[in-house]
């Protein structure tokens, strides 16, 4: 599947007329979704998935599990509110086959494993920015646990995947120090190796933890046998004992990183947002931003109903590890550059390697409408400034146009150059932007 074609297109961003005031149905989690996709096609029996995500990275999920064998069937909920949802068919897993990641973290990490128990080859390739991004964590271990791989030898895509149909699994280390996603692929798919897989991390430290969390919990949910550090297990080693899975009836929570934007909204306008359908207890990364938004001079009530979200106008820095919710940085940053005093965000030298170069390109593209960014090694220093306007290039990564977005409705003039490239995971993103901010936009 091609991104977006015009990828020079320019989206004058709306800038925010008076506080807001809006209720904002955010769409399904992609990294949940992905996830359940993964889990169901791995299953012994069939299983539901509401109110799904649909988008780029997540149709591209769907569309490898079919090519592999797997029936997903699409239909719409008759009951009012109850959404879209996605019936998932297991079967055997099929080879030949290919699978296109496009630029998803997700598809590019998840699905090798998943390959290895199909009875034939399947071949991975994927946007230019995907031979970049690292996936030697996962094609080392898949080879130590016995399966057998053709990739140029740099470490990451294009490759095939030889599927023998089943696979040894056991003990494996690696590092996983630049994606989680290494860890997160080789458990989900844990259960199905013939001796499960007992992964540990062997690297300095290990980013985006709330998404193992969400992995580990998710494979519980389906009857699998997690051992944890936090279970009592030993540091960076985690467990999965061989099992069948069960299928379930999941309903997907809304995308809380993309929220950000929506509740920037009210930081940077003032006013009220409200999230409907906000968990109550989750292990996505977005819940940080009740806390991290706070600090910068919100507030914020989790009711039954969901997230209200309110600001007052002033934004203050803040200093943060962002280690852990590292996909949250962006969206942080474009609040930074409004605040009234510095910030320092910490801990997410791996975003080098994310969709783009994330702090080169926050940098440079703050510093070009005006801004006082600099890089540190592991993040990012932002003095505000007065910004002018100009064209936010977005480097095909999502949540850079979403930051534009969110300075945007501060700063006259703002240009997004391809918002079309929020359909990654946000498709709707436009629509519910100007949605929130009026029918005009401005
Ligand atoms: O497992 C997941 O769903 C994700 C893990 C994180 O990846 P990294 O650990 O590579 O940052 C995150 O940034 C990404 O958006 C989604
Ligand atoms: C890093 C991200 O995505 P991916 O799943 O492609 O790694 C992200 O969505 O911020």
């Amino acid at each position: 599947m091609a991104p977006n074609n015009d990828q020079t297109a320019l989206w004058p961003a709306p800038t925010a007329a008076g506080a807001v005031d809006a209720t904002v149905h955010v769409p399904g989690s992609k990294s949940v979704t992905n996830r359940a996709l993964v889990l169901a096609a791995l299953a012994s029996e069939p299983g539901w998935l509401r109110r799904p995500l649909r988008s780029r990275d997540t149709l591209l999920m769907a569309g490898a599990l079919r090519a592999m064998g797997v029936g997903i069937e699409e239909g719409v909920g008759t009951e009012k509110g109850s959404g879209e949802f996605w019936r998932v068919i297991p079967s055997g897993l099929h080879g030949p086959a290919t699978v296109d990641v496009g630029n998803a973290g997700t598809v590019m990490r998840f699905l090798p494993p998943v390959a290895a128990l199909a009875d034939g080859p399947i071949r991975f390739d994927g946007d230019p920015r995907s031979y970049e991004r690292p996936l030697n964590g996962v094609i080392d271990a898949l080879r130590v646990l016995g399966a057998r791989i053709d990739d140029d030898g740099r470490g990451a895509l294009p490759l095939t995947v030889h599927g023998g149909g089943a696979l040894d699994g056991g003990p494996v280390e690696i590092d996983a120090s630049s994606s989680s996603q290494f860890v997160s692929a080789l458990l989900l798919s844990g259960p199905r190796f013939n001796m499960g897989v007992e992964v540990r991390h062997i690297g300095s430290s290990l980013p985006s933890m709330p998404h193992i969390r969400m992995t580990v919990d998710m494979l519980r949910a389906v009857g699998a046998q997690v051992d944890t550090p936090e279970s009592g297990g030993e540091p960076n080693v985690w467990r999965v004992t061989p099992g069948a899975l069960l299928g379930r009836d999941l309903t997907v929570e809304p995308d809380l990183s993309n929220a950000q934007p929506f509740l920037a909204a009210a930081l940077v306008a003032g006013g009220k947002v409200v999230v409907p359908d906000w968990p109550a207890r989750t292990t996505q990364p977005g819940d940080r931003l009740r806390e991290i938004f706070t600090e910068m001079g919100g507030s914020c009530e989790l009711t039954e109903y969901g997230l209200e979200f309110t600001g007052s106008g002033a934004i203050h820095g803040i200093d943060v590890d962002l280690g852990e919710v590292g996909e949250l940085t962006p969206g942080i940053a474009a609040v930074a550059a409004l605040a009234d005093s510095p910030s320092t965000l910490r801990g997410v030298s791996h975003l080098r390697l994310h969709e783009t170069d994330r702090l080169a390109a926050l940098t440079k593209e703050i510093n070009e409408l005006g801004g006082d960014v600099t890089e540190t090694a592991d993040g990012l220093h932002i003095r505000p400034r007065r910004l002018h306007g100009g064209i936010f290039h977005t480097y095909e990564d999502h949540r850079m146009a979403t930051a534009g977005a969110i300075i945007g409705l501060a700063v006259e003039g703002v240009q997004i150059e391809n918002v079309a490239t929020t359909a990654k995971t946000l498709p709707d993103f436009p629509d519910l932007w100007t949605g929130m901010l009026g029918s005009d936009g401005a």
